[in-house]
């Protein structure tokens, strides 16, 4: 008997550059029927200072030019495309094996109900006309504005393709993402139940700029600096007074509400600066907890699989499973997939179900009145 030849893998590449601004992430992930999304390989492509910058202003900016975002674009978009190249390269593949880019962009503004009575909206720089010339790949973006023009948050994204890789297990799971804003996923053991998630608030986003207006660098390398302070607990509850922390789900943020001039306000002057770090790292974990809270209040034993940058601080890491006793805490490396390429692989996946026109939205994570199928098509 002649044995079958093998099935062509199904690649799909993700690209990832996420609200800590800390660089772009791919992933090139494999789609076989009948199993779990595998990842292949990966690349980091460092963000360069002055796009950092550029686009941490635009992030707050009041106003800006038409040419100072075609400007952010235009070398997002290239950087997007030397990524791709790279990791091609690495691989020693071409365009042709690739079914298509799922390109996340950069967000830069995400107001989902609006802004004083005006309309839901979100933003992410992001040229796929562009990446599709430069890389020869057909391009899937523009995941969000689908689940928002249904009525969703446009986000978190993430726990569909959570789902789909992690499957449902007979325990709790609870999927952890810190990056700059920590999003959790439930899936329950129960099938019936509908797998739920929601932003918590901030993780690394408030850590970093506080650390990079009073240390040298991005972020506080395994939270050294703020385990070297005391948590300030007054600070702490005023800091968690915010409405945001207290509103039940669907929810979803960004750097609009949790910015630096958010935290000043709350600040006496009188602090030391690490004690604030201690703080804003207790922030971080407490608004998890509290979150999870709001899903498990009877705090079973769940297994917690953590992912994203801030899985590398071991501070943040210690008070997270200090105030979770009952919780295992646990990497995605189990599954092949190490901590830092989850959301990369995330939009790899979504651009798969946009080209097989199956939903990439959870309406039971972000409100949309029902399932729909996400991101628009770029052919080469
Ligand atoms: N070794 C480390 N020690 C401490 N913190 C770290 C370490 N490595 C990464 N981080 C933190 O993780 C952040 C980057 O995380 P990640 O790349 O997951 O964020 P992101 O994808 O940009 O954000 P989001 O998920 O909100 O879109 C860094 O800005 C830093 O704060
Ligand atoms: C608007 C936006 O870009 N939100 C990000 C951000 O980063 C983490 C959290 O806030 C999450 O809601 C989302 O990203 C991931 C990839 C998501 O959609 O699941």
């Amino acid at each position: 008997m002649k044995t079958p030849p093998a099935a062509t893998p199904l690649y799909y590449l993700g690209l990832m550059s996420g609200t800590s601004l800390d660089g772009i992430d791919v992933a090139l992930i494999s789609i076989e029927p009948s199993a779990p999304p595998r990842l292949v390989a990966t690349h980091a492509e460092p963000m360069p200072d002055a796009l950092h910058s550029a686009l941490l202003a635009l992030c707050h900016a009041e106003q800006t030019s038409f040419a100072e975002l075609a400007f952010a674009e235009d070398a997002f978009c290239k950087l997007q495309a030397q990524a791709v190249k790279a990791l091609l390269n690495k691989q020693g593949l071409s365009p042709d094996n690739i079914c298509a880019i799922g390109s996340h962009g950069q967000t830069v503004e995400h107001a989902p109900s609006g802004h004083h009575g005006g309309p839901a909206y979100t933003l992410q720089l992001d040229n796929p006309s562009l990446l599709a010339e430069l890389t020869g790949c057909t391009v899937v973006a523009d995941f969000r504005r689908r689940d928002l023009a249904a009525g969703g948050q446009a986000a978190p994204l993430a726990p569909a393709f959570h789902q789909a890789l992690f499957g449902r297990h007979t325990h709790e799971q609870l999927i952890l993402n810190l990056g700059g804003f920590a999003n959790v996923t439930w899936m329950p053991r129960d099938t019936y139940q509908p797998v739920m998630g929601f932003d918590t608030g901030p993780a690394n986003v408030l850590l970093d700029a506080w650390f990079a207006e009073h240390q040298t660098g991005r972020f506080d390398q395994s939270g050294a600096w703020a385990a070297s302070g005391k948590i300030d607990h007054a600070l702490l509850s005023r800091l968690l007074a915010e409405p945001f922390f207290h509103q039940p789900p669907p929810r979803s943020t960004g750097r609009e509400l949790f910015h630096l001039a958010w935290l000043k306000q709350q600040l006496t002057g009188k602090e030391a600066p690490a004690d604030v770090q201690a703080t804003l790292a207790e922030l971080t974990v407490i608004s998890i907890t509290q979150g999870i809270e709001q899903l498990l209040p009877e705090r079973p034993s769940v297994t917690l699989i953590t992912c994203g940058g801030g899985a590398h601080n071991s501070y943040l890491m210690a008070r997270l499973a200090h105030h979770l006793p009952s919780a295992t805490l646990t990497s995605p490396s189990a599954y092949g997939w190490p901590e830092d390429w989850i959301e990369a692989g995330a939009f790899a996946w979504l651009a798969h179900q946009r080209l097989h026109l199956k939903p990439g939205n959870l309406p039971s994570v972000t409100g949309a009145q029902g399932y729909r199928v996400l991101g628009g098509i770029y052919a080469p």
